[in-house]
């Protein structure tokens, strides 16, 4: 069963058509790529599925219900976790805060009280919770430091243990690996190669054509905001057009 469908999404600034008339379907526990040259419209797309900006055309869905009017922070709490080129957490914080307050926000968000503000610290359950989130992204031993101070590849881990605390549905990850020394692109897909395994459902964009093909069980490449090819890794791979606009002759980091 799909989880999200969009349908001839159509989007433009201006005189500028960004996408023209992008279909897609992603199915539970699917790992979905959104591939293509810079400027082609990837990350465009990926906020008018988050709800971020809206679209002059098309509709979305999201587990048979249509969002397309609804804004990201109603999606979010749908079941929508994202994250973004360039890691968001608070910087001023410790690293087991952060994971702490988004744990807490969820559990806001679904009707449990936190206690009162001026005396407030986590439950047990809580930091439990946020240590074994900060285990699974492999920060656990660095729970106390400043988040402001950790390396770009720790950014992304905590970014992606405050994402996941809020359980999403569907994960939207917006060049994961991007920035990314070897070392930490090698285990951030080994992180989502685990979140597959739980069987999440994943959408990507990702320049890195061998995360790409480790991961993805299927992709789409724009274009100039058009879809040219979309199927298995193995099938787009070979096809000729998107060996044109994009992979070149060898299939590398694009
Ligand atoms: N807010 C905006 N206002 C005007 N033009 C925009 C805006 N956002 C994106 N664009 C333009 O839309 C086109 C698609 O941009 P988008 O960021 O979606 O591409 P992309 O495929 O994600 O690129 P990259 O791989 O470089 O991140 C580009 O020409 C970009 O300049």
């Amino acid at each position: 069963m799909s989880v999200l469908v969009a349908k001839g999404i159509r989007k433009t600034y201006g005189s500028l058509e960004v996408l023209k008339g992008v279909d897609l379907s992603v199915g539970a526990g699917e790992t979905f790529a959104i591939i293509g040259p810079n400027g082609a419209g990837k990350t465009t797309l990926f906020k008018v599925l988050t709800g971020e900006v809206s679209a002059q055309g098309g509709s979305v869905s999201f587990d048979g219900k249509d969002v397309t009017r609804l804004p990201a922070f109603v999606r979010a709490r749908m079941g929508f976790g994202r994250t973004f080129q360039v890691a968001r957490v608070f910087g001023e914080l410790s690293i087991f805060t952060n994971v702490v307050l988004a744990i807490e926000a969820r559990k806001v968000n679904g009707g449990e009280s936190c206690g009162r503000w001026w005396d407030w610290r986590p439950s047990a359950d809580t930091s439990d919770e946020a240590r074994s989130l900060l285990e699974s992204v492999g920060l656990g031993r660095q729970g106390d430091e400043e988040a402001g101070l950790l390396s770009h590849g720790d950014k992304k881990r905590l970014e992606f243990a405050v994402t996941l605390a809020g359980k999403p549905r569907i994960l939207m990850l917006d060049e994961p690996t991007a920035g990314m020394s070897a070392a930490d692109r090698k285990s951030t897909t080994n992180l989502l190669r685990d979140l597959k395994a739980k069987g999440i459902t994943i959408i990507m964009t990702e320049h890195d054509m061998d995360v790409i093909f480790d991961l993805a069980d299927r992709l789409m490449v724009l274009n100039y905001g058009a879809v040219v090819s979309q199927g298995d890794p193995v099938t787009v791979r070979e096809d000729e057009m998107v060996k044109q606009v994009y992979l070149g002759k060898g299939v590398g980091h694009a």
